[in-house]
């Protein structure tokens, strides 16, 4: 139903040498970033998908009127838009971004607002909304303003968080009388420990990206004045020239570390390290180094 938009624009890119794309990718990025996103595709109502750059997907949440809260046919679009960006072999990462304003002020509270316990249960309300976690290739969350409730889940979801000065991370749901549930309850404890995470969910005070950095929330705040989408863009591409196969490994091995104990964890870690020894890849980036050149990765 859904497909990964191709814009014109990144068309071209594509079609370029990388060497010779650049300049035209980084005139791109300033474009995509400094203004509203400049493209929208006819397949999405609530995100835009761009290609900032050949080997980078960058998702919009667009919902603006509505400060991009999340429902499902959003969630329904991020889902098919991700699980495109994983099956293209040309994606290395992908960056998930909102506006300016608000990444995602959470769930839309307005679409289930009326909603009973059995429709919920026997429809597994929120099942699909997780279903980022089991993307392969890296995504960063791109955080400018608001993202609280689902917004907040949505950007722990994602493997990195940069954020910009103005983000505020927060679990209001106490206010509406229900609690986080997309894993708010789970993630940001792990992330902040359970002292300021019970604060934050019990009263429903929002965090500033300060604050988030500070307590490893998020990974960086960047400069004021410089974009967080061009930040997060930046990063996505430096991934993505690494080789495809140990970029998955070690997101694989950094989230197993959510569900393993130490000892688990380290053999796990340790069987994906000898694993590699059987891809070119490996081969590749070894002999480079002791040839003291650049590795060619590809991703075999
Ligand atoms: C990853 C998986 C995600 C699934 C998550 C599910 C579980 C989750 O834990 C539950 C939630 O997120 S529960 C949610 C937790 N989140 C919250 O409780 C935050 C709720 N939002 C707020 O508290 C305020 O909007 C802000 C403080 C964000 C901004 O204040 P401000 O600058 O004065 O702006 P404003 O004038 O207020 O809003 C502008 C327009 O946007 C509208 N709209 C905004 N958020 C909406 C939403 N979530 N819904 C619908 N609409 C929402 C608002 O109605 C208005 O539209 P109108 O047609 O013109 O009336």
């Amino acid at each position: 139903m859904f497909s990964a938009l191709r814009t014109p624009l990144s068309r071209s890119a594509g079609g370029m040498a990388r060497a010779s794309s650049r300049s035209a990718t980084a005139t791109t990025l300033r474009q995509l970033s400094s203004s509203a996103p400049r493209f929208s595709s006819p397949s999405y109502n609530n995100i835009i998908v761009s290609q900032p750059k050949p080997s980078v997907t960058l998702i919009t949440l667009n919902r603006p009127k509505a400060l991009n809260a999340l429902n499902s046919e959003l969630f329904h679009e991020i889902n098919a838009a991700t699980a495109a960006a994983d099956d293209d072999a040309a994606v290395g990462a992908i960056v998930i971004t909102g506006s300016e304003k608000a990444f995602a002020a959470g769930a839309d509270i307005k679409e289930m607002k009326d909603k009973e316990f059995a429709a919920a249960y026997k429809s597994n309300f929120l099942g699909h909304w997780t279903k980022l976690t089991t993307i392969r290739k890296p995504i960063i969350a791109a955080v400018s303003g608001h993202a609280l409730g689902g917004g907040c889940e949505l950007a722990m979801m994602c493997d990195i968080i940069l954020a910009s000065p103005t983000a505020t991370f927060g679990q209001p749901e106490i206010n509406l009388g229900v609690i986080p549930g997309a894993g708010g309850t789970q993630r940001l404890t792990k992330a902040l420990g359970k002292s300021l995470s019970m604060e934050l969910i019990l009263t429903g005070r929002p965090l500033s990206a300060t604050e988030a950095a500070s307590h490893g929330l998020v990974s960086r705040v960047v400069d004021e004045g410089t974009s967080v989408v061009d930040e997060a863009v930046k990063v996505a591409d430096k991934i993505a020239q690494k080789g495809a196969v140990a970029t998955q490994a070690a997101k694989e091995a950094v989230n197993a570390s959510f569900e393993l104990n130490l000892q688990e964890g380290n053999r796990f870690e340790r069987r994906l390290f000898q694993a590699l020894f059987a891809t070119k890849d490996q081969k590749e980036g070894m002999s480079a180094f002791a040839e003291k050149r650049k590795p060619t990765f590809t991703n075999e």
